[in-house]
């Protein structure tokens, strides 16, 4: 089981306040300094790593001065916001180390609901990805509140896990995996080494969070790699504190706890489109067009005779032919009448017509399901 992680090639690592704050009081350095050394060996073997991590309140707590976390929502805000500063600089810096540059990220759940919104920030983080940037990733505080009162990065994780197709989560934390019972409290606990993710019993085990500077706890971990399986990706709880836990995990070590997820990102996510898409439109489409998707290729606009309805970018759209019989369904790059403009053009005119060029596809073949 452990040699699917050892082939996975993009990753997203989530490491949560528990480690990434010095027992509440500000950033350890050490820890940040570390990780960025495991994530740049990785890089250095050609494989593409996001990294999720919170931690920007207890930083920002330190900058402030408060000893104690407020209750009052407006102050963690501010408190996440001053503290987010201190956390990509201190990224920026441990990255810069190893000649990678790093990016901030600031998303919401909202952000990856809205189809055009989930688009763009898939597009912006596999380019940073291709370019060998090492995209931080954290909760945007500012505009939502949810993740500071659940403390729930690690939905975050499994979202961005989904976004990019990772083939595995980290998610790094204080324990040294799933126990049979929080460990805090059932001495009697034993570590589960590995199982499937989408198996119940796991939400019974787990427990809420262990330090007060976390929120999630265990739970809101299982159900993250729940939600990871559900697009594909495997999920390895385990010890920040251990010796080189992700480049260790990355290599297949059997430490910690795996959670896998028993299709392929690519399977998932077009039985998600299968099952999920409502359609917004039709492009109708010649002959050629027809047979390239039938053998697996993406449709591009010189193949689309018509466009019916009024979608957005990043709505389902169904591919007909001239006699109506549907050939595939997928998630439109560009707009209706964007579409319209660039129908029958062949793809080196799309930014002439447009002013700008999204993806050189109108339907990626990964974004598409064949009848
Ligand atoms: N079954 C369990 N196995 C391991 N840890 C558990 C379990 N149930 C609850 N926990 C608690 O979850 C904590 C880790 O979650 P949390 O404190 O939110 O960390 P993080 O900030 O890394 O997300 C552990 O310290 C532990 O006390
Ligand atoms: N986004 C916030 C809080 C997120 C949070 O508590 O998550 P976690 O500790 O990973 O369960 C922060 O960076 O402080």
């Amino acid at each position: 089981m452990r040699d699917k992680i050892r082939n996975a090639r993009r990753l997203v690592v989530k490491v949560g306040s528990a480690l990434v704050t010095n027992n509440g009081a500000g950033l350890d350095h050490a820890a940040l300094d570390d990780w960025a050394r495991q994530i740049a060996a990785l890089r250095a073997e050609g494989r593409e790593i996001a990294l999720v991590s919170s931690g920007a309140i207890a930083a920002g707590m330190q900058r402030l001065g408060w000893s104690k976390r407020p209750h009052e929502m407006h102050k963690l805000q501010a408190a996440a916001a001053v503290g987010q500063m201190g956390l990509v600089e201190a990224y920026e810096k441990a990255f810069s180390r190893h000649g990678l540059h790093t990016a901030q990220i600031l998303l919401t759940h909202e952000d990856l609901s809205d189809r055009t919104r989930y688009l763009n920030a898939r597009s912006t983080l596999t380019t940073l990805l291709e370019l060998g940037v090492i995209p931080i990733i954290n909760e945007n505080d500012t505009v939502v509140t949810d993740e500071i009162k659940f403390g729930d990065n690690d939905t975050l994780g499994a979202l961005v896990a989904n976004l990019i197709e990772a083939e595995t989560l980290i998610i790094l934390t204080d324990q040294q995996g799933l126990y049979t019972a929080d460990p805090r409290k059932d001495p009697t606990a034993t570590l589960i080494s590995e199982g499937r993710a989408e198996d119940r019993q796991y939400e019974t085990m787990a427990g809420g969070a262990g330090t007060g500077i976390s929120r999630g706890g265990m739970i809101t971990k299982i159900r993250a790699a729940q939600r990871a399986a559900r697009s594909g990706a495997h999920t390895c709880i385990a010890s920040g504190r251990e010796t080189d836990p992700i480049l260790q995990l990355a290599a297949g070590s059997a430490i910690g706890t795996l959670l896998y997820a028993t299709s392929t990102p690519l399977q998932a996510r077009k039985q998600w489109i299968a099952d999920h898409l409502q359609l917004a439109g039709d492009l109708v489409i010649d002959d050629g067009a027809a047979a390239a998707l039938k053998s697996g290729k993406s449709l591009l606009s010189v193949g689309v005779i018509e466009v019916r309805g009024n979608f957005k970018r990043g709505s389902a759209v169904a591919c007909r032919t001239t006699s109506g019989e549907e050939v595939a369904r997928g998630l439109v790059n560009y707009s209706a009448s964007e579409c319209r403009r660039i129908s029958r053009k062949p793809t080196a005119e799309i930014e002439a017509l447009l002013g700008y060029i999204d993806e050189p596809e109108l339907i990626h073949r990964d974004n598409m399901i064949a009848n």
